[in-house]
């Protein structure tokens, strides 16, 4: 499990542990710890770290102090060190000290050649877009030249991943005691590159934000045992598809048959073009473990779905079955409900603007969460499974491929033959969102390049359970 924590709470672990250390320790810390992966991408890159050219984009604050100490480091192994200062009144004294006496140097602007350039502007004290003097050293960054980010990319919002104006983009982030929340989340994960975690000895409590990983996925998968039988593993109903969007529920299906549940039955107006694709399916109304209802469903059909809801069993309410849902009603629930929309569909069921929910995906999925007393998965460039007291989940997998139309459609059924085997909400949310990913990968990579379609995604999903179980 992959955990992240909020700055405030960075902040107070960090107070505690700093009162029982020597001071400056946990900055050599971090700074050591910065100048290691340094010193592994400059030997990688060009062999050793004598001679190499390095960069330092040192801000006011502790963020510019660890590069600058770290620096230090690389100037005493012989590097050509420069720190171009945000501010040339404010830097971090003790990092310019120990950096000028290494014989490392100041600039005012980014030299043009550099082997490696090291973001120290902001860390998790940033508050906002890049300020004019922080955005100008940021856009001065030579093409082409690795960035090491100190914490987190600058311009980035810690705690939620949100970007206003500009930011560095860095190859790899070297973060310090524990994962941000931003690192994780985008449009701030797909600014970090690669991230290292440096342990400083921080203690921290049960964590915010996790990712789950293979064995976390591994641990939580249904598996059949010697007693069990198809309605002891789960059945799981499908609402979905119409006469216009028969597609939807074929593919739908395609995802709950490969979920884990002992059987899929399928209620709607495609039950034809189903059973056409998939014989195993069981048609017509009958006892599920749980429902999925929405995908394909069409204008009018509300009515089937609060039928649904008003059962006392687990239901996935995706697509068309989220319009106009009755937050009242989904709150009275004593059964699980997951909701998995999109940012447009998520938009319309807070009464917000697309914009906001792309630029505030974490915020949006928690209030969601609350407002509708479900388990929210909001789709998206990084996947987000919020629900109302735990942790929010963040799901790794994802590939801009699965962009696709109908992915959404296989994502649900998936998710919701997950809850007829029994998982909670939002296990089934976070297990479902991690397999799809690596499905979509699988498809991806069999010819690589190429767009995946959805059915390629549910084939792909076998292969994705025998990875998880395989690392
Ligand atoms: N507190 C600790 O014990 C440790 C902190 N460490 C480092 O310290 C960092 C936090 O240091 P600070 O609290 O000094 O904060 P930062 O160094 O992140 O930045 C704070 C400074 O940036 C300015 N600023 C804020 N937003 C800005 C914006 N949008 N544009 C331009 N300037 C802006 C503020 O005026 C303030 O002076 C961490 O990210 C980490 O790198 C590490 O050394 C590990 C130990
Ligand atoms: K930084």
């Amino acid at each position: 499990m992959r955990t992240a924590y909020s700055v405030e709470t960075v902040r107070a672990a960090e107070r505690e542990l700093m009162a029982r250390l020597p001071e400056g320790a946990l900055m050599q810390r971090a700074a050591a710890g910065l100048a290691a992966v340094c010193t592994r991408l400059l030997t990688r890159r060009r062999g050793r770290v004598y001679g190499a050219r390095v960069v330092l984009l040192a801000g006011p604050g502790d963020n510019g102090g660890d590069a600058l100490y770290a620096g230090a480091r690389l100037a005493r192994r012989g590097a050509g060190v420069t720190a171009v200062p945000m501010d040339p009144q404010r830097l971090h004294p003790g990092g310019l000290a120990a950096l000028l006496a290494a014989g490392g140097r100041l600039a005012q602007e980014v030299p043009r050649r550099a082997d490696l350039v090291v973001d120290g502007l902001l860390g998790i004290g940033g508050r906002g877009g890049l300020r004019p003097a922080a955005a100008a050293l940021a856009g001065q960054i030579p093409p082409g030249v690795p960035v090491v980010a100190v914490d987190l990319p600058s311009g980035v919002d810690a705690d939620t991943g949100e970007v206003a104006g500009p930011a560095v983009r860095a190859d790899v982030t070297v973060t310090f005691g524990a994962y941000k929340p931003g690192l994780l989340v985008d449009p701030g994960a797909s600014l970090a590159g690669a991230v290292h975690l440096v342990d400083i000895g921080l203690e921290l409590p049960p964590a915010q934000t996790q990712a789950l990983q293979h064995a976390d996925v591994a641990a939580l998968l249904p598996a059949p045992t010697a007693t069990s039988d198809k309605y002891r593993r789960g059945v799981v109903g499908i609402l979905a598809g119409s006469r216009q969007y028969p597609g939807a529920a074929v593919l739908a299906v395609a995802g709950a048959l490969r979920g884990g549940a002992g059987a899929v039955r399928y209620v709607g107006p495609a039950a034809e073009a189903v059973l056409a694709r998939y014989p195993e399916t069981l048609i017509g109304p009958g006892r599920v473990q749980a429902w999925v209802a929405g995908p394909g469903l069409g204008e009018g059909r509300a009515g089937e779905v609060a039928d649904l809801l008003a059962q006392d069993v687990p239901v996935l309410v995706d697509a068309d079955g989220l319009r106009g849902l009755d937050p009242e009603l989904l709150r009275t629930r004593s059964a699980p409900t997951l909701l998995t929309p999109h940012a447009g569909e998520a938009a319309a069921l807070l009464e917000v603007p697309r914009e906001s929910v792309e630029a505030g995906r974490l915020s949006a999925a928690a209030a969601l969460a609350r407002r509708y007393g479900a388990t929210v998965l909001l789709k998206g460039s990084t996947t987000l499974i919020a629900s109302g007291g735990g942790p929010v989940r963040v799901n790794p997998t994802g590939t801009a491929w699965l962009a696709t139309a109908g992915s959404g459609d296989v994502l649900s059924g998936l998710a919701g033959s997950l809850l007829a085997a029994g998982l909670s909400g939002p296990d089934a949310g976070a297990v479902a969102a991690y397999l799809h990913g690596l499905a979509a990968r699988h498809a991806a990579g069999s010819a690589p390049g190429t767009p995946i379609l959805a059915h390629e995604v549910a084939e792909a999903l076998p292969k994705a359970w025998h990875e998880v179980h395989s690392r």
